[in-house]
């Protein structure tokens, strides 16, 4: 009996002993040696378990802000931030030339698996696709993605944001101002653009049946809502979070929580509803291939139907559709949204934009329809609008949607400027730090985008990379500026933004970084 004591003591000792090794003595053994080797070079954040979590929380919850420690964090030697995640530890480069380094070479590094949305619904898309695989979807992709394919879903873009200006009219009506969501206005507009670019305008208001209630919801909807559910789900089931810790993506695969089986029939009705688009769409094209337009699925289906060796699969075409929503939708209306907030902030830049707008319309004005103003913006007149391009590149420095590049793994010892990787290390770039250099952009914290009008600013623009860098930098960069020009141009000509004195402003770290309340701005109708 007491034997078996020693040994169940034994046992449970070994794995204290363990769990502390890999949770706190081993983080702290590679702190120590990196500080020794690199010194003032790196800076390290390191709290047990949730590493740099711990500090985004805290300065959410004290300074309102999730990246205020890395706004103040400027040191003229600082290179790299060491941090650790769980068991791992890693590094996150701040300086911009390794940086460069990293990003140049994507296929050393692995992606860290994400909840169960993030592999049921992205593992065969382009954003986790690895090396030949990711080359072949990059380029077919990136031809859709091109600056003059794009033109294509320009008409696309200007309805939709006509039919935001309708339904806003629609309530200025009966009073004077109102309380605008922006973010959620802006979100409307990329939400449906992000939908039509790729399933086509053939396909408004789908909806799936998913919920138990039987209630019924678009499909966009509950693309975003099932993967918020899907982080969310670590919070409620522990069980589901020890599964995920010790066997990632596999953890999904047997002996599902009530939670897991719940969010898995969710992600299948959804992959239902889009394969169920795709087929039908691939019929009518069977039938009559001059009906193919210019959206992604169609061009999808007509490469399969050419080229036999194509490599595509109806997997990749669905899961393309949700990472391509999904990068696109919240990030692209975040930008336009910030931008619409600092306007209310600064009412002379904002009627400066507006005059930029008028001035290249209004020579196009035959009549006196000043309110008609907005359908005459043709493609070309985009690359005109110079203020507006600089309030969005400055609301993209200030609020960068993504304030570091994908965490990854080293999948070798890697030399990274003087820095040892190890294999299985984490790798990352705070783009953040580099946005909000006061030594590159003076007086960081302020909205000034007259910063991006001046005629040298090449220094500035080798640390602006909201959109990150090298081969797998955003494929959608180009996309995302026009839908935000377009969101600018728009809502300038007819209304006039007003701050809201009881706004409540925090700035949050979630799946995209931005303003926790959407309370921001008021709207006034306005005749230019
Ligand atoms: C302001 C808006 C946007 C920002 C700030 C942004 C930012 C980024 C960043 C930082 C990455 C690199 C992520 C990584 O580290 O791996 C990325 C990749 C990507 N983005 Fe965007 N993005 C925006 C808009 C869009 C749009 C509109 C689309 C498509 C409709 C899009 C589609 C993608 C895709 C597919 C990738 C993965 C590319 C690859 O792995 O080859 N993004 N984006």
């Amino acid at each position: 009996m007491i034997f078996l004591i020693y040994i169940s003591l034994g046992i449970i000792a070994s794995i204290i002993a363990f769990v502390s090794y890999i949770l706190i003595l081993y983080p702290i053994f590679r702190f120590s040696q990196m500080k020794r080797k690199y010194g003032d070079k790196v800076k390290v954040f390191f709290s047990i378990g949730q590493g740099i979590l711990k500090f985004y929380n805290q300065d959410l919850a004290n300074k309102n802000d999730s990246i205020a420690f890395i706004r103040n964090m400027h040191e003229p030697n600082l290179k790299a931030i060491a941090f650790n995640f769980g068991t791992k530890v890693g590094f996150s480069f701040v300086d911009p030339e390794l940086q460069k380094q990293v990003l140049q070479n994507p296929h050393s590094y692995s992606k860290v698996d994400g909840p169960m949305a993030i592999t049921f619904l992205f593992a065969n898309s382009i954003a986790y696709a690895t090396e030949k695989e990711w080359k072949r979807q990059r380029l077919f992709l990136g031809k859709s993605f091109h600056f003059e394919e794009i033109k294509n879903y320009f008409p696309l873009i200007i309805e939709t944001c006509q039919k935001t200006i309708k339904k806003i009219d629609q309530k200025l009506i009966e009073r004077e101002t109102i309380n605008i969501q922006i973010l959620k206005t802006c979100q409307e507009i990329t939400s449906e653009v992000s939908f039509k670019v790729f399933f086509g305008s053939n396909n408004e208001n789908l909806t799936i049946i998913t919920r138990k209630d039987g209630s019924s919801t678009t499909i966009s909807n509950e693309l975003v809502q099932v993967l918020i559910d899907s982080y969310y789900l670590f919070q409620t089931d522990k069980v589901a979070l020890i599964k995920w810790i010790l066997l990632k993506r596999k953890s999904t695969s047997f002996f599902l929580t009530k939670g897991e089986e719940q969010l898995l029939n969710r992600l299948k009705a959804l992959r239902q509803a889009c394969t169920a688009i795709v087929s039908k769409r691939k019929e009518e094209l069977t039938q009559d291939r001059l009906l193919a337009k210019k959206n992604f699925l169609d061009q999808y289906i007509i490469e399969m139907a050419q080229n036999e060796n194509s490599g595509i699969t109806y997997d990749e075409i669905i899961d393309n559709f949700s990472a391509i929503y999904l990068a696109g939708t919240d990030t692209t209306s975040n930008m336009a949204g910030v931008a619409l907030y600092y306007l209310s902030l600064y009412p002379e830049i904002q009627q400066q934009a507006r005059e930029e707008v008028i001035k290249v319309l209004s020579v196009k004005l035959k009549e006196n329809k000043t309110d008609q103003l907005f359908s005459l913006l043709a493609f070309e007149d985009l690359q005109n609008l110079n203020l507006i391009n600089s309030i969005l590149k400055e609301s993209l420095r200030l609020m960068p949607p993504a304030i570091q590049s994908q965490t990854k793994f080293a999948n070798q010892d890697i030399k990274i400027g003087e820095f040892d990787v190890k294999k299985g290390d984490l790798v990352t770039n705070h783009f953040s730090y580099n946005l909000s250099n006061p030594e590159v952009f003076p007086n960081p914290d302020v909205f000034n985008p007259n910063r991006w009008m001046a005629a040298n600013i090449h220094n500035e623009m080798a640390n602006f990379t909201p959109f990150s860098q090298g081969p797998r930098n955003c494929i959608g960069q180009h996309l995302a500026m026009i839908e935000g020009k377009c969101i600018l141009a728009s809502l300038l000509l007819q209304y006039e933004i007003l701050p809201n004195p009881a706004e409540k402003v925090v700035r949050q770290m979630r799946i995209v970084y931005g303003f926790q309340y959407d309370n921001l701005v008021y709207f006034k109708k306005i005749n230019v």
